[in-house]
């Protein structure tokens, strides 16, 4: 099957104004662009360079449903990984109550895992684009598999206008600002994708 004419989107200012730290600052038309080739041929996707009212352009970020986890490669640029775990209620997980989290500085060269259930996101915090690979699945008999895949929960995101931090430029540097909205984060810091402890278990 010929799925290319398929395989792009645009995650568009409109939409991610949803979880901007301040949604009425302009932006680019679209912030991100995703190809999806799926597990074996890889997706691949382009942030472009810059903010928005001092955020960093981001990807919208997700939890997965189920117990997929994920790989991201940098292949260009330098980037912040926002990963977080929801804690554990007895109805489920309790979206506005962080129990880990992780803030990774990413740069070409580094992979970086998304255990099954933690949220992620990724951050473009250098001048040029922002280039990933990742391994996730791609369904093209999804309505919308590109861009909205049915294996991600966005819902969360949305309700808390984004992840308990946002990823601001302070004079060139990124500094982590938390989303007041979430009643409880760990205070976390950015730290090196050296030091970050999650590994797939093989
Ligand atoms: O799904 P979003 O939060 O918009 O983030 C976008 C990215 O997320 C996933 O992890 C995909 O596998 C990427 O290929 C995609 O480009």
């Amino acid at each position: 099957m010929d799925h290319s004419a398929q395989q792009h989107a645009g995650r568009s200012h409109e939409k991610m104004r949803e979880v901007l730290m301040h949604p009425d600052a302009p932006g680019p038309a679209i912030h991100y662009h995703m190809i999806r080739g799926g597990s074996g041929a890889r997706n691949i996707t382009v942030w472009q360079p810059g903010t928005v009212g001092a955020e960093y352009i981001k990807t919208y970020g997700h939890y997965h449903v189920g117990a997929l986890d994920e790989v991201y490669w940098t292949l260009q640029g330098e980037g912040v990984a926002i990963i977080q775990k929801r804690a554990e209620g007895a109805d489920g997980p309790i979206d506005d109550e962080i129990e880990d989290a992780y803030a990774v500085h990413v740069r070409p060269g580094d992979a970086l895992y998304m255990p099954p259930g933690w949220g992620h996101l990724v951050v473009n915090v250098g001048p040029t684009f922002f280039v990933t690979a990742d391994d996730s699945p791609v369904d093209f008999g999804e309505s919308d598999g590109v861009s909205l895949p049915g294996h991600a929960d966005y819902e969360p995101v949305r309700r808390m206008r984004g992840f308990a931090y946002y990823v601001v430029d302070e004079a060139g540097k990124p500094r982590l600002v938390p989303n007041p909205l979430y009643r409880r984060a760990p205070d976390i810091r950015i730290i090196a994708a050296a030091d970050y402890p999650l590994k797939r278990e093989s």
